[in-house]
């Protein structure tokens, strides 16, 4: 039973809907396990953070973290609403390309970028390149150099701050893989010889220091300790960033104990701390680039499962099994992330029993959820996993040989399957056999 604010409804038949349109008929059609989007959605969380920039008057680009989800459609989707867009790898970057968003919009990140990304990425004349490491450095002014072009790029920063989330996705502390180090004297060396090469434009910094935040501390004190550096470059360089890029990482409500800071509010602290602290070192406020993933793709998505077996450990614990698990959902088994779920076809049936949920690979620890509060549960009867709707498909794999399940968009009562669900063909298709 949907017991809180859901943005999923429930419909005269008693089944869980999204995007108009009946979950369980969806899971007939396309089969389980199922990964649902209501666009609606996707579209309702770029709106948050686009239009409070627009209603703060301030000059900014809000690119999605393609990695996220990155699907064609997906990205169809975010660049008509006017989303820039963050690519990590060549894979990426080549969805980008074939869901035609615009080449100056796509920023392209990385901590160990290949020759080969790094030259597609310059042959395209992406917008910019986030700029993260000396090595990087060196193939970039090779790649300018041997083909007579300029390149904008951001120059990654790690400012030594430890947020408050999982250690796994922390990224802007000290003893981190991304990034100049901010205070040991690597960010400097970087900008100096990034200055140095008049094909290279230094639009600015951007720091990111971790995922699934619920507060704007961690990002507020990075602000800080980058316009600390601004001002030194200002005062010593006269230099005056065009963009001030603050990253990602904005939270979501996974379970309802999660209570983040709503996208709006978010974008105020910030935008008001960048305005202060530009005003303070006498610089123009720089436009403000961020980069949810996440919050735009996380709470537009769930998971559809069908039941199959079930087990009592007497006394201890009542299992449910489900056709997918770890292999679509890698994110309990990696993080012991939390989620939610309910039973699509018994969506406004009380809770009865308290069950967990577990997937069917061969890992004791492909557990989906502990402890789930369900109605009576049969055989059969399907199950929807809220929130699934970030680095659920992107994080899927093969582990036992599983398909990865198909992907369908729903929005205003229609359905559309965007992804489609691979064939045992597909799984073996990169296998040769042994002469
Ligand atoms: C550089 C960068 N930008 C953006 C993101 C997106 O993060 P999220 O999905 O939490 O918004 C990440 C992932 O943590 C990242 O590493
Ligand atoms: N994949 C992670 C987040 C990492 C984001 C990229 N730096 C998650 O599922 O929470």
């Amino acid at each position: 039973m949907i017991t809180d604010n859901h943005p999923f409804k429930i419909n005269e038949a008693g089944h869980l809907e999204a995007g108009g349109v009946d979950l369980v008929n969806l899971a007939e059609t396309y089969g389980t396990p199922l990964y649902v989007y209501d666009v609606s959605i996707i579209r309702d969380n770029c709106r948050q953070f686009i239009q409070t920039f627009k209603e703060l008057g301030v000059q900014a680009q809000v690119a999605y973290a393609s990695k996220a989800f990155s699907a064609i459609a997906m990205l169809q989707v975010v660049n008509q609403e006017g989303m820039s867009l963050d690519v990590v790898s060549k894979g990426e970057l080549y969805t980008a390309l074939q869901a035609d968003v615009p080449v100056n919009k796509i920023h392209l990140h990385g901590n160990n970028k290949s020759l080969e990304e790094l030259t597609m990425a310059i042959d395209h004349d992406i917008g910019c390149i986030v700029v993260d490491n000396f090595y990087e450095i060196d193939l970039i002014e090779r790649i300018l150099h041997d083909k007579h072009k300029t390149i904008h790029v951001l120059m990654r920063v790690t400012p030594g701050i430890e947020s408050n989330t999982h250690q796994y996705i922390m990224t802007g502390n000290e003893d981190s893989k991304f990034g100049f180090n901010l205070s040991n004297g690597q960010a400097d060396q970087a900008f100096l010889r990034l200055r140095r090469n008049s094909r290279i434009h230094v639009k600015g910094l951007h720091s990111h220091i971790g995922s699934q935040l619920f507060e704007s501390d961690g990002p507020l004190l990075a602000a800080q300790l980058l316009f600390q550096k601004l001002d030194y470059w200002h005062t010593e360089y006269g230099f005056i960033p065009d963009v001030l890029n603050l990253g990602g990482g904005f939270g979501i409500r996974y379970t309802a104990e999660d209570e983040p800071l709503s996208y709006p509010a978010f974008v105020k602290e910030l935008v008001s701390a960048v305005q202060q602290h530009a005003a303070a070192i006498e610089i123009p406020t720089p436009e403000i680039w961020i980069e949810p993933g996440r919050a735009i793709a996380g709470n537009a998505g769930l998971t559809l499962y069908t039941v199959g077996a079930m087990k009592t450990v007497p006394g201890v614990r009542h299992y449910i099994s489900v056709d997918g698990g770890m292999t679509d959902n890698l994110r309990p088994a990696l993080y012991q992330a939390a989620y939610e779920g309910v039973l699509a076809n018994k969506a406004s049936l009380p809770n009865v029993q308290t069950v967990s949920v577990a997937g069917k690979c061969c890992e004791s620890g492909d557990i989906l959820i502990w402890n789930l509060p369900l109605p009576a549960v049969e055989p059969n009867d399907i199950l929807a996993v809220f929130s699934t709707g970030a680095y659920g498909y992107s994080m899927a794999n093969h582990y036992n040989r599983f398909a990865k399940p198909a992907v369908v968009f729903a929005e205003n009562g229609k359905s559309q399957e965007v992804v489609r669900r691979e064939t045992y063909e597909d799984v073996v298709k990169n296998d040769r056999s042994y002469e």
